[in-house]
């Protein structure tokens, strides 16, 4: 059964064999580590170097052991780091000699991380963030996850906590002394005034999202267009590899391929898809099916067409479109300005760059400084949107107990998303992300 009055180790560094392993141990005994094995304690978040050596007395390795008792520590528990030599026998041999301990086990995955969060260390954001720390891939996903594990969203949802609390806490008070005239009606006024900017404040929060999604889970490209226009080419030369099969029998592509590529240190994710026309062939439409439903799910629609008359524009939806000419290396004469965004060629080839371009300028911008203060993962933007509905229902109410009661329902909402409270049911979800050892 395991408990969280366990003292829990396991190997936190990656994959063995390695230079240097690292063993993490946390819980009330954690310090006995040092006693029986290191040779005694050491001074507090000092590295020391230790002989390491088994319960009777046989030299296992020699390392560097760090201390850090609680709650300054990781978890918030008293905690020691033991980095020894990255050998598949010695951390056998050390977590076997750790199993001996009374009271000790294995970690479970997440679970010094959730230990951490128990400590009111971190927060389920930071926490979350650190997962996407650990797994981050490129530039813009190590940013993102960087801003949210250092805390950086969590103090702005704390700020709008207290402002929330603030206002309630105004308003219980004009409700408790309603009769009395001595409540000023300015108080309430700048309430509002307030309530409104916050509103503001997490709408535009809110709008961003979308750029959260794109950096964890990438800028979705569909590559669309009639038989023939070119579509599998073109993924070929912007994945710069030959991945997709290219014939000059139209229908040759069916099912949706994808590959990923990185752009300005985004993921973008391309997928070619079978060519748009009425068939009778089961599996062509099929196809199809696929691909027109892909489209509803894309960041961007390349239209492609080798002819100018030839693009087949999506009827509805707002995702935005390219037309993209393609094979303007054999009747260049044909395309005029105005006939479509970019002109490339596969052959010669021309324009890629240019459609490289045209892509970049549409991912979410970087630079801008709060690019990366954004909603990271969809329950955060589904607790901001509870939170906006019940403080818009507020500010509408002109009922003192109504107003106070949605106020409580905005920032419960808010509470939410860093764990204050209500979050049992999540827990397992969040913390199931970590690999053992975090
Ligand atoms: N000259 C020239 N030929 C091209 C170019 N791009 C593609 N082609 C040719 O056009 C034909 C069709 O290309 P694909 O890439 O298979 O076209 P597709 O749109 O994927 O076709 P389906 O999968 O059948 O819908 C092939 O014979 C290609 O070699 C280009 O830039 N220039
Ligand atoms: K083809
Ligand atoms: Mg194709």
């Amino acid at each position: 059964m395991s408990s969280a009055s366990d003292t829990i180790y396991s190997l936190s560094s990656g994959g063995l064999p390695s230079g240097v392993a690292v063993l993490r141990v946390s819980g009330p005994s954690a310090s006995t580590v040092c006693d029986v094995l290191c040779g005694g304690p050491v001074p507090p978040r000092v590295a020391a170097l230790r002989t390491i050596r088994s319960r009777n007395g046989e030299i296992i390795d020699q390392g560097l052991v760090l201390s850090f008792p609680g709650p300054a520590s990781f978890t918030g528990e008293d905690c020691v780091e033991l980095q020894v030599h990255g050998g598949r026998a010695v951390v056998e041999r050390l977590l076997d000699e750790l199993g001996t301990f009374p009271h000790f086990r294995h970690a479970e995955a997440g679970e010094f991380s959730r230990r951490a969060f128990a400590q009111g260390k971190l927060d389920l954001v930071e926490i979350e963030g650190l997962a996407d720390l650990i797994s981050a891939e490129t530039e813009m996903q190590r940013r993102l996850a960087s801003e949210h594990a250092r805390g950086g969203v969590s103090q702005i949802y704390q700020g709008w906590a207290k402002r929330l609390t603030h206002a309630r806490a105004m308003i219980e008070a004009e409700l408790d002394f309603a009769d009395e005239d001595d409540v000023p009606g300015s108080v309430s006024a700048a309430i509002w005034r307030d309530m409104e900017h916050l509103s503001r404040e997490i709408s535009d929060h809110l709008a961003g999202a979308r750029t959260g999604a794109i950096i964890r889970h990438g800028y979705r490209i569909v590559i669309s267009g009639p038989p023939n226009a070119g579509k599998s080419s073109l993924l070929n030369a912007l994945a710069k590899q030959d991945i997709a099969i290219v014939t000059d029998i139209a229908g040759t592509t069916r099912d949706v391929l994808s590959v990923d590529i990185s752009l300005a240190g985004f993921v973008v994710k391309l997928f070619d898809t079978a060519g748009l026309r009425e068939t009778d062939d089961l599996v062509e439409r099929e196809g199809i099916r696929r691909a027109k439903a892909l489209q509803d799910e894309a960041d961007l629609i390349l239209c492609l067409s080798d002819a100018p008359h030839g693009f087949m524009l999506p009827d509805e939806g707002e995702t935005e479109i390219l037309r993209v000419a393609t094979k303007i290396d054999i009747s260049p004469e044909l395309w005029d300005r105005t006939a479509a965004d970019v002109l490339v060629s596969v052959e010669t080839p021309q324009g890629l760059e240019a459609l490289i371009s045209a892509i970049t300028e549409r991912l979410p911008d970087s630079a801008a400084a709060d690019s990366f203060s954004v909603p990271s993962r969809r329950r955060h933007g589904d607790h901001l949107t509870q939170c906006l509905a019940a403080l818009n229902e507020a500010a509408k109410s002109a009922d003192l107990d109504l107003q106070s009661e949605q106020l409580r329902r905005a920032s419960d909402a808010l509470g939410r998303i860093t764990g204050r409270i209500d979050v049992e049911d999540l827990l397992d979800v969040i913390f199931s992300e970590f690999c053992i050892g975090k």
